[in-house]
């Protein structure tokens, strides 16, 4: 199964915004932070050789299992949800959005030790990850609009902290047309480690 069966970026997004979230879907998201737990866990241990080969056996067998089940990117669980425990994904550490308005979000995230970079800074790409996941999410508002990053820039002033809690903060700057202007701050306490800003464009029917 490929990821791309359905080229048209607003109908793919909204066809997915329709999500229930069930008894089932719930323990989809236990999985998933089962799956963050794991590597965490996975960057901080030299296993035992035994334990690697008993490791990559099982391993093996869930990817087996999985693989017998993939589904195209518009029936799959993964990436949707939403609210105020974020999108079911696993490329940054689960954002917790606490105020979401039109043209200003406040979340927090922690990351754990699978995001490290060096000397326990976050790696530089995370943060920008972080950014273009919380300021997309800016772009698309109350309302869901179906946004693409086209530019996003992001400033390092400080190391980024792993296992902390971190604010982050976004806003729309300005609006032309289809075009959104959002800026981003993330926070340690007073310490203010990295900022971003970002064109997002909202996209025209018929494009990918
Ligand atoms: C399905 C995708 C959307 C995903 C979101 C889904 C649902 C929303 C719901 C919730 C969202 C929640 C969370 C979102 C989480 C993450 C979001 C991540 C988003 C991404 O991570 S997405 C991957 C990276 N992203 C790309 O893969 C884009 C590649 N790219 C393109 O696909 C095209 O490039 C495009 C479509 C961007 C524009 O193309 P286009 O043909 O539609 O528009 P055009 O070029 O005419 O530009 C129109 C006006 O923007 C100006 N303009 C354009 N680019 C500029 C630049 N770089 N600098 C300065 N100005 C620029 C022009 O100058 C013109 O300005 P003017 O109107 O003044 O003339």
């Amino acid at each position: 199964m490929t990821s791309v069966d359905f080229v048209d970026a607003i109908a793919l997004a909204k066809h997915r915004q329709n999500f229930e979230e069930t008894e089932h879907t719930r323990a989809y998201r236990e999985m998933l932070a089962a799956v963050r737990g794991f590597q965490n866990a996975v960057v901080q241990a030299n296993p035992s050789p035994e334990q690697l080969e008993q490791m990559t056996t099982s391993l093996q067998q869930m990817q087996a299992m999985l693989e017998a089940q993939a589904l195209p990117e518009v029936e799959r669980w993964y990436g949707r949800g939403g609210g105020r425990d974020g999108k079911l994904q696993l490329v940054t550490p689960q954002l917790i959005f606490e105020e979401v308005e039109d043209d200003r979000i406040h979340a927090h995230t922690t990351a754990g030790e699978f995001y490290i970079g060096m000397n326990g800074a976050m790696h530089g790409g995370i943060v920008a990850t972080i950014f273009d996941a919380l300021l997309g999410r800016m772009a698309a508002g109350t309302q869901g609009r179906v946004c693409r990053t086209a530019y996003l820039t992001t400033e390092y002033k400080a190391i980024t902290p792993l296992n902390q809690r971190l604010d982050l903060v976004a806003k729309v700057e300005s609006v032309e047309r289809r075009k959104r202007f959002v800026t981003g701050q993330l926070w340690h306490g007073d310490t203010l480690c990295a900022t971003a800003d970002a064109l997002f464009i909202e996209m025209l029917p018929g494009q990918q």
